[in-house]
């Protein structure tokens, strides 16, 4: 089961960025060049571990696009994108966000006081995305976090949410580079 994204993730490339071992696939990037096979794979396990009970669907840029906006069609349930870029609308809320190898600012709009709100991206990695966007979520947003979803767990980035935030992510696949720079991938 999910065999195909799991051979994907094991044959895919892996490049330098600012010395992060940092794999390229299409769930995490957009390319090299998705197989729809896949992604329907993807988007079957979310609606089948998801707890998608919500007012509304928070996907960070760029890449918890492909997987919410799907959903959303499917399900009806309306989405929002967190943002790189500022707007300065009425209640907008800005993040610092820290990955491994980068660090911006995230623009969140449009959630509302009480929203029960469904967390998507693609990949956790330190987990400094997820624990920023969570954080703002309740504590500036007062929205409920009902459930975090990503497909892809690099090296236990869970567990860093879990500790830092109480949220069970629920994730799909297990990756991982190892010192000769070839990616390792199991199911979770
Ligand atoms: O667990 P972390 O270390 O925080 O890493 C995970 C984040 O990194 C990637 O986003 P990125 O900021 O690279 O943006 P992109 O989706 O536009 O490529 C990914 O989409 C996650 O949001
Ligand atoms: N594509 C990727 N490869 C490795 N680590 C990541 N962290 C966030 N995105 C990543």
């Amino acid at each position: 089961m999910y065999d195909r994204l799991v051979e994907s993730f094991e044959k895919c490339p892996v490049v330098d960025r600012n010395g992060y071992p940092y794999f390229v696939h299409p769930l995490t990037d957009g390319v090299p060049r998705m197989d729809p096979a896949v992604l329907r794979d993807v988007l079957e396990w979310t609606r089948s571990v998801g707890d998608l009970d919500c007012d509304i669907l928070a996907l960070p840029e760029a890449m918890g696009i492909p997987i919410g906006v799907p959903l959303s069609l499917e399900l009806g349930i309306p989405y929002t994108v967190i943002r790189k870029k500022c707007y300065g609308l009425p209640g907008e809320i800005s993040v610092e966000q820290h990955t491994g190898y980068s660090s911006s600012v995230m623009h969140i709009n449009d959630i509302r006081e009480g929203d029960r709100v469904v967390l998507i991206d693609d990949v956790v990695s330190t987990g400094g995305t997820l624990v920023a966007m969570i954080k703002a979520l309740r504590e500036q947003a007062k929205a409920t976090v009902v459930d975090v979803i990503v497909p892809v767990d690099k090296a236990g980035g869970k567990n860093i949410v879990k500790k830092e935030t109480g949220m069970d992510v629920k994730t799909m696949v297990e990756v991982s580079v190892g010192p000769d720079r070839k990616v390792h991938c199991r199911l979770c």
